[in-house]
């Protein structure tokens, strides 16, 4: 039989047990497991990271500084190639799974490579561990090195293959996701028969938007009729309610508008943004514009694989900005928490299932202990005066993985087995 948990801060079990109509007797039934958080623990909605490559880790804080183009040459693609090799590939994914876990994300929404089989691992590897999960084989045509470029006829099988394998795993967790790299890595036609196959499955699409100025300028060469760089995607059918789009740090307010009006999202990928010195993304503005907006890592380009670190990346880069436009606001704590659950669950267009602790979603969840000890693992400092917001305020602002006692996603805890 499979056990309900039931949590209850210290200080509420003992008012339970001392008050004279309490009745606690059904907690020691087989049916129910009594979880008592611990002073400075507190649940948390579980994290959703809408934008990161699984093969990318072993690259983490390497060539930053680089611009986006001269990154991907130097270290993405070299490292990107050697998943051609399963065995190394099935390795990466079960660590990079563990890791992201650890960090406390619940939802990732993962790249692979054109690796077809080698991408089927690290669906497995969510799924086996139990992690929420988009995962999508990467397409590229052109464009890129020669280990790296797909026929046509060979991406779409591939992919459609990809869709199949991971449908036959069965669990409601781990989807497939249409991954066109980006549109210089993409002919015309491959980008609408991928926009054909995601409307055929019903499935998220993910790509690249925008990140980088010098990408925007080869996509207008290489798309000379498209109006602006969102056009060519939403001409291929790509911009649907079901788009994932990372980064849209230059986009213009007509391509948001767009954007918007086709209900696709933004990854907002701020430590990303920062160390491949693309821009700062105006995250007021594609509100304004009625985007919907959460929050990716973007490893390798970003360094840390944790949506705390991509909260408080966030929050600096915001800030950064108020300093040269004078009206600008900086976000918010209360903001990025939003960006971090709730709006990575809008962005997926599950709310109704995750993002919060509303009464019938799923239990996606973490423990969160932000009490000093001993030895200074948690990793912050901490009073019992501290009220629940004050905490949250230490996760956010001084936090990292060690503040994140357990995981659970869909109810079941996950974290156990994560020794790293
Ligand atoms: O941050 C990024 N990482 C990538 O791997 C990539 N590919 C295209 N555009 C990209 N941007
Ligand atoms: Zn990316």
């Amino acid at each position: 039989m499979s056990r309900t948990f039931i949590f209850l801060p210290t200080f509420l079990i003992t008012d339970i047990r001392e008050s004279d109509t309490g009745d606690v007797s059904f907690l020691n039934s087989d049916r129910y497991e009594l979880k008592k958080l611990a002073n400075g623990q507190f649940l948390c909605p579980g994290f959703v990271d809408l934008h990161t490559h699984a093969p990318q880790f072993p690259n983490q804080g390497l060539g930053m500084g680089l611009p986006l183009l001269d990154w991907l040459d130097k270290y993405t693609f070299p490292l990107e190639m050697r998943y051609k090799d399963e065995n190394f590939a099935k390795k990466v994914y079960h660590d990079v799974v563990k890791s992201t876990l650890k960090s406390g994300t619940t939802t990732a929404c993962y790249y692979g490579t054109i690796h077809r089989q080698s991408t089927t691992h690290l669906a497995k590897a969510a799924s086996q561990l139990g992690q929420r999960a988009l995962v999508g084989k990467v397409n590229m045509n052109r464009n890129s090195p020669a280990n790296l470029v797909e026929s046509t006829d060979s991406s779409l099988e591939d992919t459609e293959s990809f869709i199949k394998d991971v449908k036959a795993f069965e669990n409601p967790l781990v989807e497939p996701v249409i991954t066109p790299r980006f549109a210089i890595a993409c002919d015309t036609k491959l980008l609408r028969e991928l926009g054909d196959l995601a409307a055929k499955y019903n499935l998220h699409v993910q790509t690249h938007i925008s990140e980088n100025v010098d990408e925007i300028a080869y996509t207008k060469e290489l798309f000379p009729d498209a109006e602006s760089y969102a056009q060519v995607y939403d001409s291929a059918g790509l911009l649907t309610d079901k788009t994932i789009l990372g980064h849209g740090v230059h986009l213009t307010d007509d391509e948001e508008k767009l954007i918007a009006k086709r209900g696709s999202a933004v990854a907002h990928c701020p430590n990303s943004n920062t160390w491949l010195r693309s821009g700062i993304c105006d995250v007021r503005r594609l509100w304004r514009n009625g985007v919907k907006i959460g929050l990716g890592t973007d490893v390798g380009a970003g360094s840390v694989a944790s949506i705390i670190d991509a909260m408080r990346s966030a929050l600096a880069t915001s800030t950064n900005k108020s300093f040269f436009s004078a009206d600008y606001q900086p976000l918010t704590f209360h903001e990025v928490f939003y960006l971090a659950t709730l709006g990575g669950a809008e962005a997926l267009g599950k709310e109704k299932v995750i993002g919060n602790f509303e009464v019938g979603k799923d239990f996606d969840a973490l423990v969160v202990d932000v009490e000093k000890s001993q030895d200074q693992t948690p990793s912050t400092f901490t009073y019992e005066e501290h009220s629940v917001l004050e905490r949250v305020q230490k996760l956010i602002f001084c936090g990292d993985n060690r503040n994140i006692t357990d995981v659970y996603v869909r109810g079941r805890l996950v974290s156990t087995e994560l020794i790293i």
